[in-house]
């Protein structure tokens, strides 16, 4: 088995992909307070080179780690010498990393699609083939649609949003963005089929159009277009922006850390090498710079959705204190509508609640930000499954995941456009 993996070493240096041969998610289950800080404790074990697929939060939530092989001895005997129960939810990753690979080179034969009507929303696609879905659904709604660069990433891709609009000035607006997370593939690809969706919905649903003769809808599908590229051709499991950090061989700030609420308190790293680190300052990442920049400059925004996975939950601010946010009340009556929309498809079950309640504490954080601008609704989706396949989500879950979770964006624009503030 070693000798395989220094034979997966030279092949990423030589190719630069990074493979996980050996890695394994582990699902572990606290017992009590005492056993959950034992596994807080591993977060600080470096060396180890875990990935935390899913943070601590409470007793009853269980934490996926990927483990690399070099670790899995190691931490096994650490949990089993403390009685801390775990089970293997991935066997091998590599092993549905290249399921996934042979999907997306095989659908990548086919021929390329000429029209947003031939296009196939039940498959991964790379980001060039995303910004030509993009240039393509204008071109067929130029009364409906526009394409709006808002900014550069750090490697110079643009970042693109959608504007859909019927008219007016400045129309009161809701913001819809997936991808900031660029290993969490299930949400760019929703993102696709939600913007199909409202171009082949307005003029036919009653409830879209009404939103849309009223106000205006942004949606940035890659928000982290360098990171999206690089789990394409590098690292599957990429999160985080790709902008060097200085004094570290570690690249990358976590966009979901970056914001400037709460920035650098408790439920963010310090650590260039950890996936939740928050950046050398606040809006340090011009992915989210450029999104900050846009939201002042519009100043008309009523509703921000940011749009992640895994884990099925609906959240909203606050992640970086335990304050409850002023509109408390009102934000969990519309996550609980929204949620029950959203299981009426398929059953699929979402909890929901505050992020420090819900998940974890978060600081700096898209939409803790975003509500303090005055944003009132604000959410942050996680989107399928619960942990079974993680971010490595099958492609022929893409379409029933966007389907249900559109039922949900339409409950909460449907409640700010008939609760305008
Ligand atoms: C609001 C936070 C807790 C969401 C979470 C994260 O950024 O860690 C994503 C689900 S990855
Ligand atoms: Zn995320």
């Amino acid at each position: 088995m070693r000798g395989l993996l220094a034979f997966a070493a030279l092949f990423v240096a030589v190719l630069g992909k990074e493979t996980f041969e050996g890695h394994q998610v582990l699902r572990i289950v606290a017992k009590d307070d005492v056993q959950l800080s034992l596994i807080k404790d591993l977060e600080d074990m470096v060396e180890f080179e875990l990935d935390f697929w899913r943070g601590v939060t409470d007793v009853v939530t269980p934490v996926d780690i990927r483990v690399p092989f070099h670790s899995l001895q190691t931490v096994k005997i650490y949990l089993e010498t403390q009685s801390i129960e775990y089970s293997i939810m991935i066997e091998d990753l590599q092993t549905m990393l290249d399921d996934e690979q042979e999907e997306m080179e095989s659908a990548a034969r086919d021929a390329q699609p000429r029209n947003t009507d031939s296009y196939d929303y039940g498959r991964y696609h790379p980001i060039n083939e995303i910004y030509n879905f993009q240039d393509m659904l204008v071109a067929e709604n130029p009364n409906l649609v526009s394409k709006i660069v808002i900014g550069q990433s750090y490697e110079g891709r643009p970042l693109n949003v959608l504007k859909f609009s019927t008219g007016g000035t400045n129309r009161p607006a809701i913001w819809i963005d997936t991808g900031i997370h660029s290993r969490e593939w299930v949400t760019q690809a929703s993102g696709q089929w939600f913007a199909k969706k409202i171009v082949t919905d307005y003029g036919r649903d009653p409830t879209l159009t009404a939103i849309l003769n009223k106000m205006d809808i942004f949606l940035e599908i890659v928000t982290n277009p360098d990171g999206y590229y690089y789990t394409h051709n590098n690292n599957r499991m990429w999160r985080k922006t790709r902008k060097p950090n200085s004094g570290s061989s570690c690249v990358g700030v976590d966009p979901n850390r970056n914001w400037d609420a709460g920035f650098g308190g408790p439920g963010a790293s310090g650590r260039p090498c950890s996936e939740t680190y928050r950046g050398p300052r606040a809006n340090s990442e011009s992915e989210v710079k450029s999104i900050v920049d846009f939201v002042k400059s519009h100043g008309n925004i009523k509703a921000f959705i940011s749009i992640h996975s895994y884990s099925q939950m609906l959240l909203y601010p606050y992640g970086y204190t335990r304050t409850p946010v002023r509109d408390q009340a009102e934000l969990h009556n519309l996550a609980k509508k929204a949620i029950t929309d959203l299981a009426s498809l398929y059953g699929t079950r979402y909890r929901y609640g505050s992020i420090i309640n819900t998940i974890y504490q978060a600081s700096g954080g898209t939409i803790d930000w975003t509500y303090n601008q005055g944003i009132k609704y604000s959410y942050t989706f996680e989107l399928r499954d619960t942990g079974h396949y993680g971010f490595i989500l099958p492609p022929n879950q893409i379409i029933p995941t966007a389907q249900e979770t559109w039922l949900a964006l339409m409950a909460i624009m449907d409640h700010t456009y008939k609760n305008p503030y």
